[in-house]
């Protein structure tokens, strides 16, 4: 591996507060406060919002609302919706709610596979194939997420071998996009590079993208370690929103704000406004009753005096 390349010029920051953020919040969120997030991120210029997940309301309750959203949102020109989809009756319900993307998501790991999804890795795989096809025929676009792919909070090691597997799978499933999830935030730049770097000669580069949790503070390093490696598309969630009800203790997805500073640091273009974020960042921290994790997010809030957008 050649660490001395120049870094990409420009990368896609996918915006899954609304979905993966919010998911996990203990108190109820109400679908307008989530449209007005989704909104605000709207108007802050993300090509691609994760708004919406058709799961089972059983599993997770917070979701539940999801058509309502969909439905409320102001659609700007040049931004994706997507939603989470686990089977056909998903599937159904968010081709109703008029989602641009499908999201379909496995594990590396067969103990996470179950305790996510009820079934193993190969029956996911299974379930997926009529959900992929059903995009396809819809001309949906269809991402695939792979989680646990550095570690599983219930059978620990995961191996960069099962990565590719599963990456191959969803490769074949015909996924335009994949992304490597650090559900539990384990990772560490090397660690991140050596199974990156095995992905890679699974599926294309240019739509791989690296989703990771900041639950050991590791994130923003992980990320930097995909840039060297080539990888321009990471997933963020403004104010650091998040957690998985399937992780226990696993904090939220890196915070978009703190992200935004760092491309910016570092000269890479994302096409966001960074202001809009802050701001959106301040209002859902606000309507949740409590601080943003993104430091980043409240400092530029500290030093603008600003309040809530
Ligand atoms: C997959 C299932 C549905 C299997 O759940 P199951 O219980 O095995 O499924 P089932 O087919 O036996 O159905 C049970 C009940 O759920 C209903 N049902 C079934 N499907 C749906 C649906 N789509 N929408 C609405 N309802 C549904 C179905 O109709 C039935 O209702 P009942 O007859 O009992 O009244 C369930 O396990 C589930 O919904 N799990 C949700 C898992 C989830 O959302 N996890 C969090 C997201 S993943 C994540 O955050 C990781 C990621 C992507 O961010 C990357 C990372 O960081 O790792």
């Amino acid at each position: 591996m050649n660490l001395a390349q120049p870094l990409p010029a420009s990368v896609k920051i996918i915006e899954v507060g609304p979905r993966d953020g919010l998911q996990n919040e203990p108190q109820t969120i109400s679908a307008e406060t989530k449209i007005e997030l989704v909104n605000r991120l709207s108007q802050a210029g993300f090509a691609n919002v994760e708004a919406a997940s058709f799961v089972s309301p059983k599993w997770v309750p917070q979701m539940a609302t999801s058509s309502e959203v969909m439905a409320g949102i102001t659609r700007r020109p040049g931004t994706l919706y997507s939603a989470l989809v686990p089977n056909m009756k998903g599937f159904e319900a968010a081709l109703a709610a008029g989602v641009d993307e499908v999201v379909i998501f496995a594990a590396a790991s067969e103990a996470f596979s179950q305790k996510n999804i009820n079934c193993s890795i190969a029956e996911s795989i299974a379930r997926f194939r009529d959900v992929a096809q059903a995009a396809k025929q819809h001309n949906l676009r269809l991402r695939g997420a792979l989680s646990c792919a550095f570690g599983c909070p219930y059978q620990g090691e995961v191996t960069a071998d099962s990565v590719a597997d599963v990456v191959r799978q969803l490769r074949e499933l015909g996924c335009d996009e994949i992304d490597i999830a650090d559900t539990i935030g384990v990772a560490t730049p090397r660690h991140v590079q050596t199974v990156m770097q095995r992905a890679i000669e699974e599926f294309p580069i240019d739509r791989l993208s690296g989703h990771f949790h900041d639950t050991y503070g590791q994130a923003l390093a992980n990320i930097y370690a995909s840039l060297e490696v080539g990888i321009t598309i990471y997933h963020a969630s403004v104010a650091g929103l998040g957690g998985c009800p399937y992780a226990k203790g696993a904090t939220g997805n890196v915070a978009t704000e703190d992200v935004l500073y760092m491309m910016q640091g570092l000269g890479i273009e994302t096409g966001i406004d960074f202001d809009i974020v802050v701001d959106a960042g301040q209002f859902i921290s606000e309507q949740l009753g409590r601080k943003a994790v993104s430091r980043a997010g409240n400092a530029i809030a500290a030093k603008r005096g600003a309040s809530c957008g």
